[in-house]
């Protein structure tokens, strides 16, 4: 039975270091959370202390109803219903993949667990595969295993950290959408470290953008990419340029682009007074080309990515831009192609 996960202002550390500084967030029974961040920002910390591998020194930690972690109380982590997989797969290299799958089963009677193993077996798709040792499995498959392990015992969360880190790319992304449809189908809450963006929006409802300790932002991936709520989350989720912009009485932004308004639907973020500079936001799939419009810009450079082309363009002004364009329109360097914008967020920041 998956469970509501509650992070309320944790603050951990190790001695006189303070690694996490207040972070708070709730994952919803169901749902697939993401922690996305550089390297040593804390996110394994914070897998840890929900697993109660470390003490919190502030805040609290609850599963649904209950307390896990706060600074005076650390349930066990046996007690606490959670599973976890790690980045290393950590299957037992002398058990079948049934016996891998049946290892948290223990305190079922064997034909309980026989059918349970043959569930999950069918869960992640490796009917057939009972008795196979690990060693005979693909790098995959042996993940997939090591989820299935997780699974069998139906822990009320589950924590994978850098799950697929040692397999190649088109196999993660792969695997990636695999996982989630797994999670789904087993009503699975899960929490899931990564500093990959792609693995991040392919499996998370919910994103969590941590920098030095702090948690930025919690959102869905397409709120996080489209209104990222600070310049610093803009600048760590995929690729932009900023204009210089200056608000208008009206609340629109006047840019060398144009005025852009933003449509009622959509959040502006910080958008400052009227008289104001700002920074605004422009991503390469605001930026769209037509052959017969009027604004030009210069190709300074390009790069292919099969179905696109990531174009950086020069205004007249100098102003650099981002483009994504369908890669049959193969422009070379120097030639001036016809853009127009199509912001339908306008997403902007004070300038600091
Ligand atoms: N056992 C420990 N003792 C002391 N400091 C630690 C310990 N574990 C982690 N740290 C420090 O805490 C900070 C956060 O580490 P953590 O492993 O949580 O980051 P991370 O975001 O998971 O990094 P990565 O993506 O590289 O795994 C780092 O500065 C690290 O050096």
């Amino acid at each position: 039975m998956s469970t509501t996960l509650h992070i309320d202002r944790v603050s951990c550390g190790y001695a006189a270091n303070t690694v996490l500084e207040q972070i708070s967030f709730t994952l919803a029974a169901g749902q697939v959370g993401c922690l996305l961040g550089p390297s040593g920002c804390g996110k394994t910390t914070l897998l840890r202390a929900i697993a109660g591998l470390e003490p919190v020194r502030h805040g609290e930690i609850r599963l649904g109803e209950q307390l896990l972690s706060a600074p005076d109380y650390q349930l066990a982590a046996q007690q606490r219903g959670i599973g976890l997989v790690f980045q290393d797969f950590a299957l037992f290299p002398h058990l079948s993949v049934a016996d891998n799958i049946a290892f948290g089963l223990f305190n079922q009677a064997k034909i309980q667990q026989r059918q349970r193993v043959a569930d999950m077996l069918t869960l992640v798709g490796l009917e057939g595969y009972a008795q196979a040792m690990p060693h005979q499995l693909s790098g995959g498959q042996q993940q997939r295993v090591a989820l299935a392990r997780a699974l069998a015992p139906r822990p009320r969360l589950l924590l994978l950290d850098e799950p697929f880190s040692s397999l190649d790319v088109s196999l993660r992304q792969q695997l990636g959408q695999e996982v989630r449809r797994i999670l789904k189908a087993s009503a699975t809450t899960a929490l899931l470290v990564t500093h990959d963006q792609q693995e991040a929006f392919i499996l998370a409802d919910e994103v969590g953008v941590m920098m030095r300790g702090s948690l930025l932002q919690w959102a869905p991936p397409y709120q996080l990419y489209h209104q990222p709520a600070t310049h610093q989350v803009a600048d760590f989720i995929g690729e932009q340029v900023w204009l210089l912009g200056e608000v208008q009485p009206d609340g629109c932004v006047l840019t060398e682009l144009g005025r852009l308004c933003t449509q009622s639907a959509c959040v502006t973020a910080a958008a400052g007074s009227a008289g104001e500079l700002v920074d605004v936001l422009i991503r390469p799939d605001d930026v769209v080309h037509q052959d017969d419009a009027p604004l030009r810009a210069v190709v300074v450079n390009k790069q292919f990515r099969g179905a696109e082309f990531l174009y950086q363009l020069q205004l007249p002004s100098g102003q650099l831009l981002l483009a994504l364009v369908p890669s049959h329109h193969d422009h070379q360097l120097g030639e001036a192609i016809g853009i127009v914008l199509a912001a339908d967020h306008v997403v902007t920041f004070r300038r600091s």
